[in-house]
């Protein structure tokens, strides 16, 4: 088995770019001599200096549990900066479609609702980190990764994390949201046919999300994600609060973590998010200037 590795932050000084982190999270696994080729070995000695926030693009964490809506405001927000929206579900679900050497394994973790090694999400990470700076691409918005407290220890030791947005919602209507979840064949369109409507509880206020609907063109074209199944969201959903909440606390020790109770649907949380986010002034720049 490939061990991880703790890096140090001095090790790993050089993480201001997209290539630096690519290559200190490949260098984070051990590998075995016969693993994947696109992990390169790589000198820990880098010595590029840590940039100032304010010199790059933002370096953002997305968490929160299985259908909270961490990919639709994560890719709405980087469509907004102009920076890559990097989840790691939609890596495994390309390696999975590829039917490459890791598919059959894969498919067998996703389809039980459990997660993916720590190893093997690595490598899927630096592997797109490396494509995507062959394309120039500078910060990104990660989406679902980190989801352990392994994941966590090896980004921040090759990192400046920004800011972690912990996107939150009732139980209940996580699992109605994952159930109503629906994609296009064709265009690749994430949609959902729920129309959430529950009653307030225990001081809770209630809440009422319309359905996000397909176009009349997709509509014969939706399927549903074979981990979207009561019994695999149930076990996503306990898997969570066993390996990813701890991850919350990881960075709220570390006052990083920005907690954010959605109001609603996509029309009630998206302005909210952008003010608690002070972007709100930054959506009216940019209408203006297109
Ligand atoms: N960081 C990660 N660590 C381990 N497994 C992961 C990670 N990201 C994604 N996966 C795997 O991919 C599946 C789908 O991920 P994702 O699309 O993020 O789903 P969710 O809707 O549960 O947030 C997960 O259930 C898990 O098996």
């Amino acid at each position: 088995m490939a061990a991880l590795t703790r890096l140090s932050k001095p090790a790993c000084s050089a993480f201001s770019s997209i290539n630096g982190i690519r290559r200190c999270l490949a260098s984070a696994i051990a590998l075995e001599p016969n693993g994947p080729s696109y992990v390169p070995p790589f000198a820990l000695s880098s010595n590029l200096p840590r940039k100032d926030p304010k010199d790059r693009n933002v370096q953002w964490v997305f968490l929160g549990c299985p259908g909270v809506g961490k990919g639709t405001y994560a890719s709405r927000l980087c469509n907004l900066l102009g920076i890559p929206h990097i989840a790691t579900g939609d890596l495994v679900r390309e390696e999975l479609a590829s039917s490459g050497p890791l598919s059959q394994q894969l498919s067998e973790i996703v389809n039980k609702g459990k997660l993916v090694s720590d190893e093997i999400i690595i490598r899927l990470l630096s592997k797109r980190l490396e494509a995507g700076e062959a394309k120039g691409e500078s910060g990104f918005i990660l989406d679902g990764f980190p989801r352990t407290i392994k994941q966590a220890e090896i980004l921040e030791g090759v990192t400046d994390i920004d800011l972690v947005v912990n996107l939150k919602l009732r139980e209940d209507i996580l699992l109605e949201k994952c159930l109503g979840r629906r994609i296009c064949s064709q265009c690749g369109g994430n949609f959902n046919v729920a129309s959430i409507n529950v009653k307030g509880e225990n001081g809770k206020p209630g809440m009422s999300m319309a359905p996000l609907l397909p176009p009349p063109h997709c509509m014969s074209k939706l399927i549903t994600r074979s981990d979207d199944t009561e019994v695999v969201v149930k076990e996503r959903l306990r898997i969570y609060n066993e390996k990813s909440q701890p991850v919350e606390d990881f960075y709220r020790s570390r006052g990083k973590l920005l907690e954010f109770d959605l109001p609603g649907g996509i029309p009630e949380s998206w302005p909210k998010l952008l003010q608690v986010l002070s972007l709100d002034d930054y959506e009216e720049k940019q209408s203006a200037a297109a």
